[in-house]
């Protein structure tokens, strides 16, 4: 893993059901050792694959065990020694943020991110240092342009969007 202080890993999901039978023809390969996804234009048997390098690559056969032993839990590991880290994940619709982020409870191994840094901050091992964290969390939804508070009194309330800060109040002259 690399040493940049921004690390962009892939997690490419296996195909569905429906996927397979839409198109048996894989066009995604995983090289995990090189960091690398290879994709193949459908039917284009003798076009060379296009490449693309990351800090991280992972195929629908890892589980989210190996993902956070090897990215995710030194960042985690940072923030219990006072260092900032996000974790943030991104993808089209159904690419599996949701699986990777949350998770399912079984398989145990493919519990989510969120769970797994929890029980890494606030879990048994943690209980022996001699530190006191304060934590504070919130839980938004932005979806269409709507933003509405997750663990509001009202999950359906629509949210303003409120910068609360006079620096980035426009001044016209
Ligand atoms: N690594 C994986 N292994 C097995 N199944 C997966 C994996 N990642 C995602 N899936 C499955 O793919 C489907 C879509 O995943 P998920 O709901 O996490 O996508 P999403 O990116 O959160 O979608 P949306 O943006 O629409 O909320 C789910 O059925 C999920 O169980």
């Amino acid at each position: 893993m690399s040493s940049e202080s921004v690390r962009v890993v892939v997690r490419c999901r296996p195909l569905n059901d429906r996927e397979k039978a839409e198109s048996p023809e894989a066009v995604l390969s995983v090289e995990p050792q090189l960091c690398q996804c290879s994709i193949r234009r459908p039917g284009g048997q003798g076009d060379p694959p296009k490449q693309f390098t990351f800090d991280g690559a992972y195929s629908g056969e890892h589980s989210t065990e190996r993902l956070y032993n090897d990215t995710v839990c030194p960042l985690v590991e940072g923030v219990t020694e006072g260092y900032n880290g996000t974790i943030f994940a991104y993808g089209q619709t159904g690419s599996g943020k949701s699986f990777t982020m949350q998770g399912v409870s079984e398989p145990e191994a493919q519990r989510g991110v969120i769970p797994r840094a929890f029980e890494h901050v606030f879990g048994p091992s943690s209980q022996t240092k001699n530190t006191k964290f304060l934590v504070r969390a919130c839980f938004l939804e932005i979806y269409n342009e709507d933003i509405r508070d997750l663990l509001g009194n009202d999950t359906k309330q629509r949210l303003e969007l409120d910068t609360g800060n006079p620096s980035c109040e426009q001044h016209t002259e």
